[in-house]
This record gives structure tokens, C-alpha cells and sequence, in this order.
């Protein structure tokens, strides 16, 4: 698995039908704003209470400039349990953006019309990107967290309550009053992870996060998460990294190649799966 090193550069109770994804989705969706294209919301309740994303059998393939279709997922299939964190993992261009935006944003945006294949996500969902600049809407942390939480129709005690046990779960929490601006990158990301936990997500769908972040940043992330799925409200998260350092956080990981899934497992297997492709600079901290 040569080049994936490191690198350059938000449940419905019940069970339900696991549900084909097309572009004709009935799936209710909602941005948080301005901005936060990242803070989509989908109800799509997943195959079994334990099992918070599932997908099967699932390939995608996009129409290039000069007409060509270019198969991009080939026949993908995983699961993520609720309650815990999963590290999508793999070299440049494997398609693991593409793979986290088929559950979650691109079919509304009409990029992505999977060709095959079943799709179920617990929700809400919520979906956070690498720029941490496109994070966050608001003067103020507290007014950027509370910002999802106008169409629950809650008390000002309600709303607080919700802002604080979400700041909380990230670490953020001495920053309540703090503006926006004057917060790191990787702050910036833990602000949009709360906002996304106050709104009760149940599925963190998060592309890159650390790409742009200085290793202290990179780490309360990483932490930030790791916590938010401790907590108890269920909640998982996908991420996709190329930081291999990174996998030591995570309950299980996915290895992605040519648009395929090669290898699931606990973070240790990988990580031995890894060394026997010699990936270079394998220093998990195992
Ligand atoms: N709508 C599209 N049309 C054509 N090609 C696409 C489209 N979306 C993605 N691709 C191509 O599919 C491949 C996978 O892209 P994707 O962004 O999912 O990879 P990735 O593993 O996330 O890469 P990176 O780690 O570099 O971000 C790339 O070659 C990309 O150019």
C-alpha cells in the first residue's frame, strides 16, 4: 500500500430494512449553514440498534470529462458498531472521501449516484471536513454550538445544558464565552464536533480533520472524538486519515486499495497488516 504514510497535504431506535441508496433518496437532510456545509443532517435509521453505519456491496462509478465511467468504489462493504470509533485508511486517490460521501452528503449534491449496493446510517448524522475555517458560523463558541439547536424548540436552560455536555465531551469547555477567531484549527474542529454532538448525532462522518493541523491540534482532535464516542449517547464515528498514527485511537479501521476494502480489523491487525506491506513509517505506538 504504497503512499499511505504520512501524508501531503453526526439513531432512530427502531430497526429498519436496510435501505438502497439512490439519487431519488427520501432522506431528510439539513445544513447547519453557512459554512458548515459539513453539519448535513440525515435520519436513516440503521439495520440493528448495535450497528450504527452499514454498507454492502456497495460500487460507485463517475462519468470523467472525456465520458469515460471511471469505477471509483468497487464493491465496498463494512459496519461500524455504535459506541465506537473506525479509522478509514489508504493511499491517495483509493476513494475513501468518496466512500465517506456516499453516506452522507454527495447523493443530495447530485455528484454521487451509486451504481450498486445498500447503504444504512443511524442518524442524525453529521459530517465535519478538514477545513477547520469552514467549521465554525458564529462570533462566539457558545452561540457556534447552540446554533443547530433552534428547531428543537428547547428552554434557554435546555440549550445551555446541551452546550455544556457537548463542549464538555471535546474539551472545550473553558472556551464557552471565547470568539471563534481567536481559536486554533484544531479548536475549530472540536467546536463543529459539538455542535453535532448538541444536536444528538449519532454518526460523526469526518474527512481528514488533522490534514491541516500541528501535532498538539492533531492530538486533542483525535482525543476530542475518541471521547465523544466513549460517551453515552452511542454515538460513532468514521475517520478518514492517512496519519497511521492516528490508528491507535481507533476500535477498528478499514484499509482501502483501488476502490476496494482489503482489510478490516482491530487497530492492532492493521497495523500488522500495514508492516507486512511494508508501509513505511509504521510508528503506531503499540
Ligand atoms: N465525481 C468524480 N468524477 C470523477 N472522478 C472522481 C470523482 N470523485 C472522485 N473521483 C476520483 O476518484 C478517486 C478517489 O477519490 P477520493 O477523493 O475518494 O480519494 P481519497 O482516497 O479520499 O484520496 P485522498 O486521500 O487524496 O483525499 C480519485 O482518483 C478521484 O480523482
Amino acid at each position: 500500500m504504497q503512499g499511505l504514510t504520512s501524508l501531503p497535504p453526526a439513531r432512530q431506535a427502531a430497526c429498519c430494512p436496510v435501505t438502497t441508496v439512490s439519487s431519488s433518496s427520501s432522506c431528510s437532510w439539513r445544513s447547519r449553514g453557512r459554512g458548515r456545509v459539513a453539519g448535513r443532517r440525515r435520519v436513516f435509521p440503521a439495520v440493528s440498534a448495535a450497528t450504527a453505519i452499514e454498507v454492502r456491496d456497495l460500487s460507485f462509478s463517475a462519468t470523467g470529462r472525456n465520458g469515460r465511467v471511471v469505477p471509483i468504489l468497487r464493491d465496498c462493504s463494512l459496519q461500524v458498531p455504535a459506541g465506537q470509533l473506525w479509522m478509514l485508511l489508504g493511499p491517495n486517490g483509493c476513494g475513501k472521501s468518496t466512500l465517506l460521501r456516499v453516506h452522507s452528503s454527495s447523493v443530495l449534491a447530485g455528484l454521487l449516484n451509486p451504481t450498486s449496493g445498500t447503504v444504512c446510517v443511524d442518524g442524525p448524522t453529521s459530517f465535519v471536513f478538514q477545513n477547520p475555517d469552514h467549521q465554525v458560523v458564529m462570533p462566539t463558541v457558545e452561540a457556534d454550538v447552540a446554533f443547530g439547536l433552534g428547531k428543537f424548540n428547547l428552554t434557554a436552560k435546555e440549550v445551555r445544558y446541551r452546550v455544556r455536555g457537548a463542549l464538555d465531551s471535546v474539551g472545550m469547555s473553558k472556551y464557552l464565552k471565547i470568539p471563534v477567531q481567536t481559536l486554533s484549527g484544531g479548536q475549530k474542529q472540536r467546536v463543529a464536533i459539538a455542535g453535532a454532538l448538541a444536536e444528538a448525532c449519532k454518526v460523526l462522518l469526518l474527512d481528514e480533520l488533522t490534514t491541516f493541523l500541528d501535532e498538539t491540534d492533531q492530538i486533542g482532535v483525535i482525543k476530542a472524538v475518541r471521547n465523544s464516542v466513549a460517551g453515552p449517547g452511542g454515538v460513532a464515528a468514521l475517520w478518514v486519515t492517512h496519519r497511521l498514527e492516528e490508528l491507535k485511537y481507533a476500535d477498528g479501521a478499514f484499509c482501502m486499495e483501488d476502490g476496494r476494502i482489503v482489510m478490516q480489523g482491530d487497530a492492532s491487525s492493521i497495523a500488522n497488516f500495514l508492516r507486512q506491506k511494508q508501509v513505511p513509517h509504521l510508528d503506531f505506538g503499540f
